[in-house]
């Protein structure tokens, strides 16, 4: 079937080459002319894995295309989906500015009868919104249907959750219009909810708000672990044999980052006050969110006394592994703290420094690898657990530092043991500290 994608970031430009490799002729659209003109080469811009090389058979194969022009892009396509940003506004709102403006392009270029398909995450009523907006702009006599598709992939896994999902949900008042997207569909042979398009705006909302609550519940788990001297692995492993809990999204942390999880908890909580119902649960899971971004922060301060001068090193900036995602990651909000605190910040990250440096305080100065971010650093925090930093040697960790370094590991990277070996003083999260070499003090 003849496709156009428009907006090609990690949902749009992941759909387009996915749906390109089985067997869909694709054009993908996006206003970022340079963008366009890399991706037309073969580049993506972003870092995903797989991405590269499977856009480049697909271009070759001369079934994925790129365009910054909707008439182009939109020329003959029967079903058109729309995967560009909804950003929250400071409120916690949704931002549908993106969403509004490419719909005005596609009812201004739209030359045939077409099918759009939102990818976007949108609160719930805004395809029936999106519609009539459609509609209303329309140059030529065509007829349109919106269908919603929400999208549940993760970065850094983007392609292989595509071709793998758990489900693929469709939500439309049209069966008609639900039949083409099921049959766009039809090769990844994956389960079908064929639904309204109210329910499935609300599975992707509470699909999120769910994985981030159970994050914030087995964090404060973690909490409790430290204070009781209980290790929140051992817990979370027992807890996650029970196949009605699962091993899935109990791994406590510094607290989840990302585009989506963190806008989306926001978004949820207002549409609910939207319709008189205070969503008390979800408030929690934000709150405790919040304060666990900033809960080793506050212990450095307090095991130090004072971060002042102190040369730092932060290993992993992206919200997690596998992307180079700097989108409401913690390290964000950690590294504004240290600074504030007067700490000298090096940060180091295999694939996320270029986006990370417009956003960090000026002061923070970038390593090229981990070993130079270590070197004379007395205190250490990761942040991300990328195995370039999980599979460092703590002797080499031990040797490149200060004298007497301590570890703040925010995803527990290390085993204790092997930390215990190494006799360097370590704190993680959930999990008992290890003192370090008590022979020097
Ligand atoms: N990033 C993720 O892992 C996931 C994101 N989502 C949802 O998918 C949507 C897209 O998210 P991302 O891909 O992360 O966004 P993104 O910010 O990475 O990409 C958006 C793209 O749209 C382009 N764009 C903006 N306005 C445009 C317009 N008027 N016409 C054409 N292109 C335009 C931008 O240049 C950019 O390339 C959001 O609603 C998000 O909540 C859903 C599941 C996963
Ligand atoms: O709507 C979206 O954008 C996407 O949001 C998440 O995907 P993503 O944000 O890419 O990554 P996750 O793997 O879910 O991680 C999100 C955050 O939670 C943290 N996390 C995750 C799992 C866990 O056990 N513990 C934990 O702290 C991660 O470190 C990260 O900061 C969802 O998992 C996807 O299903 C959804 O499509």
């Amino acid at each position: 079937m003849k496709l156009a994608v428009v907006g090609t970031g990690y949902v749009g430009l992941v759909t387009g080459v996915c749906l390109a490799e089985i067997g869909h002729q694709v054009t993908c659209i996006d206003i970022d002319e340079e963008k366009v003109e890399k991706m037309k080469k073969g580049i993506p811009p972003i870092y995903e894995e797989g991405l590269e090389s499977l856009m480049k058979q697909n271009i070759q194969a001369r079934r994925l295309f790129f365009s910054s022009k909707f008439e182009k892009g939109l020329e003959k396509a029967d079903v058109i989906y729309l995967a560009v940003g909804t950003p929250q506004y400071p409120d916690g709102t949704t931002d549908l500015t993106a969403v509004e403006s490419a719909a005005k392009s596609i009812a201004h270029h739209l030359v045939q009868d077409a099918i759009i398909v939102t990818k976007s995450t949108v609160p719930v009523g805004s395809n029936e919104y999106l519609k009539s907006f459609i509609h209303s702009h329309l140059k030529n006599d065509v007829s349109i249907e919106v269908v919603h598709n929400p999208e549940f992939l993760r970065e850094g896994s983007a392609i292989h959750d595509t071709f793998h999902g758990d489900r693929i949900v469709i939500g439309a008042e049209n069966k008609q219009a639900a039949a083409v997207i099921e049959q766009i569909n039809q090769p990844l042979d994956l389960p079908l909810v064929v639904t309204d398009i109210k329910n499935a705006e609300m599975i992707k909302y509470a699909s999120n708000a769910f994985l981030a609550t159970k994050i914030s519940f087995i964090n404060e788990i973690a909490n409790i672990c430290e204070k009781i001297g209980a290790n929140v692995e051992d817990v979370a492993y027992g807890m996650g044999l029970d196949k009605r809990i699962g091993h899935q999204f109990l791994k406590a942390g510094i607290g989840y980052g990302g585009s989506c999880f963190p806008k989306d908890t926001n978004a949820l909580v207002h549409m609910a006050g939207g319709v008189d119902h205070d969503f008390e649960l979800l408030k929690s899971v934000i709150r405790v969110n919040n304060q666990q971004q900033i809960s080793l922060v506050q212990k450095a301060k307090q095991r130090l006394g004072s971060l002042e001068g102190k040369r730092v090193a932060v290993l992993g900036l992206a919200y997690k592994p596998g992307t180079d995602d700097m989108r409401e990651a913690a390290s964000i909000v950690v590294i504004h703290r240290l600074i504030e605190e007067g700490a000298e910040v090096t940060a180091y990250d295999p694939f996320a420094m270029e986006n990370a440096a417009p956003i960090l305080p000026q002061q923070v100065w970038f390593a090229k690898t981990a070993a130079e971010a270590l070197h004379d650093a007395e205190v250490g925090f990761i942040l991300t657990e990328w195995d370039q930093i999980k599979n460092l040697s703590l002797k080499d960790v031990k040797d490149l530092m200060k004298a007497d370094p301590i570890i703040y590991d925010g995803r527990n990277c290390f085993q204790l043991d092997d930390v215990r070996q190494h006799l360097i003083e370590y704190h993680s999260v959930g999990r008992p500290s290890i003192a370090g070499d008590l022979r020097s003090n």
